[in-house]
């Protein structure tokens, strides 16, 4: 039996105990001036198809209708959120935690970068480490009310993944892929791993599906036919949208304007699963 035991297991971190009655729960509580509907993850099977941008537009859709949202940029070593939204000052902190920065709009965001003297010093941080920031950045922000709180995971199922699935209270997933064709390999293992730990999947976009020619108006599909419908379907994912390539998305990333993309109704698929009442554990 533990020292000194309450027989309050749901407050008892010794979890080896012949008396526990109840599992020890990880999941971490936000700062006390904080609130917290709802965590969602964007993940990626593997780098540079878009999962950062999609977590901006996400972030930007759910803000136009009026939720409170913020992003957490759990892709530590090599964070593109700030960038992307042109917020430069460094982030502050006071009795109540630290603070976010704020987008244009108004979105909070929490990021490596925004710590960095400079924004091209690199972070060079061994796994405990960074899923340790991944942590603070949840329980130590004063993030205030936020409806929604985006993570923008690093990509593939690394360490960090493991640590807010089992750390943070995730909602559900969405899922980010590119017309490849490894797409289906790479997306299964993501999905396997969150049906593992029991987080819900909420959608697949398929990232750089098409390209319109801007004289003839023909789609080409570049990077080969989309098979992310299919996948979607073989894996059960409720929801699917198709991203084009581009040249506005890098020219806005890049200016720090990602906020003015009119994503029009292309991922509404996937916000009004994120809005839909069942999957919430209220
Ligand atoms: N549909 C698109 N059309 C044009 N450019 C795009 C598109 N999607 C992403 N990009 C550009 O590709 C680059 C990589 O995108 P992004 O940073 O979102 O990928 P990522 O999956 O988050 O990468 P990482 O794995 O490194 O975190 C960025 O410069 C972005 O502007």
């Amino acid at each position: 039996m533990a020292e000194e035991c309450t027989h309050e297991c749901s407050g008892c971190g010794v979890s080896d105990c012949g008396d526990r009655s109840q599992p020890v729960d990880h999941t971490l509580k936000p700062n006390d001036q904080s609130t917290i509907k709802h965590v969602i993850g964007v993940v990626s099977g593997k780098g540079g198809v878009g999962k950062s941008l999609v977590t901006s537009l996400l972030a930007s859709s759910m803000q136009k209708k009026g939720f409170k949202v913020g992003i957490l940029d759990a892709d530590v070593t090599g964070p593109s959120i700030p960038k992307t939204f042109g917020i430069t000052n460094p982030l502050s902190a006071d009795a109540n935690g630290i603070l976010p920065a704020q987008t244009q709009s108004g979105i909070k965001v929490i990021s490596t970068n925004l710590m960095l003297p400079q924004d091209d010093l690199p972070v060079a941080w061994r796994g405990p480490v960074v899923s340790n920031a991944v942590r603070q950045f949840f329980n130590e922000v004063n993030w205030g009310e936020i409806d929604y709180l985006f993570v923008d995971m690093p990509p593939g199922t690394s360490d960090v993944l493991l640590t807010v699935f089992q750390s943070l209270p995730v909602d559900g997933i969405v899922t980010v892929s590119a017309p490849q064709e490894l797409v289906a390999m790479i997306v299964g293992k993501a999905v396997h791993l969150a049906q593992d730990m029991d987080v819900p999947i909420l959608g697949l976009v398929e990232n750089m599906a098409y390209f319109t020619c801007p004289d003839c108006g023909k789609k080409h599909h570049i990077f080969g036919e989309p098979q992310g419908k299919e996948v979607a379907e073989r894996y059960e994912i409720p929801a699917y949208a198709t991203l084009p390539i581009d040249p506005d998305f890098a020219r806005l990333c890049d200016a720090g304007k990602v906020e003015e993309y009119d994503v029009a109704d292309a991922l509404d698929p996937i916000v009004a699963q994120i809005e839909k009442a069942e999957w919430k554990a209220e």
